[in-house]
């Protein structure tokens, strides 16, 4: 319950409440094609109730509540004994309500608690004759339920013969497990049916399903047992009178599985405090089970109890739900990225339309591998099951796919390693980038030596990876450490380019400190945020020597940033040792430090920013460069504007001062006319920049 319930207004809102619920239950209990998660309908039917609580009279016969299923379900076989739903709890201060009122109503305090999970699948009534499995049958309306003796052979955990050759009936819960449900989606996906959107959906198409050409396994927990009419006399009176626990424990001796092999066995409780506490353990555990439960039931264990205690229509009064918050909820999945672990994994990421879970809100979720992806046939824009329970990392159960539109995208698979570029080894569910462990390498000194940070040119991804390959480079501060032997040495290389590239890496030891700082990456800094900092502390010394409150001073760095960029240094300092050594720039030109009062923090001011002929300006470049300034990358204009005093910005705001348009220039010139600021030519930006400009 994390969402406050709607309120229903009139007769027509009710009405339609209604219709909605009967709808949606009926899609649930039929195959799950219910386009309501658990909350959802959980909401809209305490409204409907709500609502018929205050008007009595005008309660709709086909309202769901008060009834098994919601209404929605029939069958055409009796059951021996109905087949109820359970009544709901919240809180300890609801339970602690509902067991003093069971109390009153018996008499007497109840003897002994049972308490177990509360299985997320569907009831299922199992008729062994003679120890023989001979009929299976849904809940249905509660008094009668749907044969599904086809689905005899499918369930794990529900015997096709018992130990003893006894005839009753075994209750219990049908669900598929986490791996069952992988296995489930694949050979859907394998069939080209649609996926299921989660495993409970799953557990009850497949249940009701006759005649599919592929058969999913299923897993059953039996939570309860009683006589037939066939059931002798002995055994009849033996399970009627023994309690819950007693029962359970002969179920499982018989054959039949039950949460007392799982991490979660059913316990007894002699108060309900210790009831509390058995809850507590269960919910904690919740997350690490390998099937759903969607809360805990509480029963009173003795017959005697129960028998005094009796049953309603819909629910009998003895045994309770302590409903758990959802876990599970319907959002959008909005897109889907990619990213290299250390280790040259590439896993996918689901970005999601923000949806709140458990009181914390999901905006990503784990896919696992492409497989995953491909299994699911998950599209961009689908709207999809999410689930999280506790610390766990959110996941993508799978598509509601009922509800897709037709406008839904696939899902673009990369074909290059998103961080290096290198090819992707695709031999393994996992992929992985071919550089392996060395990925991140080849990543960080490519980008090194890109055109706005080192510059260096002929350094390309392949020879990256060649240097990389041949243990010469650790990090890009080996670039300027290889020998003329070292390169010739390498396939491909001969005495040119092997030179040209030598020059060029000689070249970049002049590059100012600036681009320095962005080579090396640090976390949380880019391009213009590196010109920031050589700009304010003009020295690497400097930038070393601030600590997170000195480097707060710079324009743009607040209290989050600044320790963050801190650490990052630290980090870097091998690196930093090595430029340093190998005789790279460490002064940003222009910029001198001051030995004024902010001399303590080694804080610099430059002449540009106090007297450049932008002083004090927001300037925006857009569209294409001409005259002096065309062949100028995006990157080398900002340089320019920030040299010369200015803010380089790359979007039009009311903060604006200056748009320099060139060819092409389009929604930003629009903007920038509508704000009303100034808009000039490169070549006019070219004149008041003469003296600076290259
Ligand atoms: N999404 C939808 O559109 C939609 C529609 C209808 C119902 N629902 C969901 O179904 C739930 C209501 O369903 P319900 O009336 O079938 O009942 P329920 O699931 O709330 O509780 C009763 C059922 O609990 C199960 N159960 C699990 N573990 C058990 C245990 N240890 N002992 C006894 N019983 C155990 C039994 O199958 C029993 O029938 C609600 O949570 C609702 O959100 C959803
Ligand atoms: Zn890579």
């Amino acid at each position: 319950m994390t969402t406050t319930d709607a309120v229903i207004g009139d007769d027509a809102a009710y009405a339609d409440a209604v219709r909605t619920a009967v709808k949606a239950a009926a899609a649930y209990y039929a195959g799950g094609d219910s386009p309501l998660d658990d909350d959802a309908y959980d909401r809209l039917v305490r409204a409907i109730a709500a609502w018929e609580a205050g008007h009595p009279d005008r309660v709709l016969a086909e309202s769901p509540t008060g009834k098994v299923a919601g209404g929605a379900t029939q069958g055409d076989v009796p059951h021996v004994q109905p087949m109820l739903s359970l009544d709901n709890v919240f809180s300890a201060e609801q339970f602690e309500a509902w067991a003093a009122s069971l109390q009153r109503r018996i008499g007497r305090p109840v003897t002994a608690w049972s308490v177990e999970p509360k299985l997320d699948g569907l009831a299922l009534a199992a008729r062994y004759r003679d120890g023989r499995l001979v009929q299976l049958l849904t809940r249905g309306d509660g008094t009668a339920g749907e044969d599904v003796s086809h689905a005899i052979g499918t369930l794990t955990g529900l015997p096709e013969q018992l130990a003893e050759p006894v005839t009753l009936e075994v209750r219990g819960e049908v669900l598929m497990t986490a791996a069952q449900f992988e296995t489930a989606l694949a050979l859907r996906a394998e069939h080209g049916g649609e996926p299921f959107a989660n495993p409970r959906n799953a557990a009850a198409g497949t249940l009701r399903a006759k005649d599919r050409a592929y058969r999913l396994e299923m897993t059953f927990f039996g939570y309860g047992c009683l006589p037939l009419p066939a059931t002798s006399e002995d055994l009849a009176a033996r399970l009627t009178a023994s309690s819950h626990s007693d029962v359970m424990s002969l179920i499982a001796v018989l054959g039949v599985h039950t949460t007392a092999a799982t991490k979660v066995p059913g316990r007894t409780a002699g108060t309900t405090a210790q009831v509390q506490g058995c809850v507590e353990e269960i919910a904690a555990l919740r997350a690490e089970l390998p099937f759903g439960i969607d809360g805990i039931v509480i029963k009173a264990d003795l017959a005697a109890d129960q028998e005094a205690a009796g049953s309603g229509s819909r629910a009998p009064r003895w045994a309770v739900a302590w409903k758990l918050p959802a876990v599970e909820k319907v959002t959008t999945l909005i897109g889907v990225e990619w990213n290299v672990g250390r280790t040259g994994i590439i896993a996918p990421r689901a970005v999601l339309e923000p949806v709140e879970i458990e009181g914390s809100t999901v905006t990503y979720a784990t896919l696992h591998n492409p497989a995953d992806i491909t299994r699911r046939d998950l599209r961009i824009g689908d709207r999809v099951m999410v689930y999280k329970a506790g610390d766990i990392i959110p996941r993508i159960e799978a598509p509601v796919a009922h509800l897709r539109t037709g406008a839904e995208q696939p899902i673009a698979f990369p074909d290059a390693c998103p961080q290096c570029g290198s090819d992707i080894d695709t031999s393994e569910q996992r992929w992985r980038c071919e550089r392996g462990r060395d990925c991140h390498l080849v990543a960080s000194v490519s980008y090194a030596a890109g055109r706005d940070q080192l510059d260096i040119e002929g350094l390309g991804l392949t020879r990256v990876v060649q240097l990389a390959y041949a243990g010469l480079i650790h990090d890009f501060a080996d670039l300027f450490t290889l020998t003329r032997d070292q390169l010739l040495a390498l396939e491909r290389m001969g005495p040119t380019s092997t030179d040209n590239l030598l020059a060029a890496i000689e070249q970049a030891k002049n590059q100012p400190l600036s681009r320095v700082l962005c080579a090396l990456g640090v976390r949380g800094t880019g391009r213009s945020m590196s010109r920031r900092i050589a700009r304010h502390f003009a020295t690497m010394e400097a930038v070393r020597a601030a600590d997170a409150e000195a480097m707060q001073h710079v324009d743009g760095i607040g209290t989050e940033k600044a320790p963050v960029i801190v650490a990052e240094l630290v980090q870097l300092a091998p690196v930093i040792d090595k430029l340093v050594a190998a005789g790279v720039n460490m002064t940003e030109p222009g910029a001198t430090p001051t030995a004024d009062t902010n001399a303590a923090d080694g804080a610099a001011d430059t002449e540009a920013v106090t007297t450049g002929p932008l002083h004090g300006l927001t300037v925006v470049v857009t569209g294409a460069m001409t005259g002096p300034l065309q062949k100028l990358s995006r990157n080398q204009m900002n340089e320019l504007i920030e040299h010369a005093g200015g803010r380089s910005s790359s979007s039009v705001s009311k903060r604006t001062s200056l748009l320099v348009a060139g060819e092409g220039a389009g929604s930003k010139h629009a903007k920038a006319q509508n704000l009303g600021i100034r808009i000039i030519s490169p070549d006019e930006f070219a004149g008041l920049l003469a003296d600076l400009a290259p």
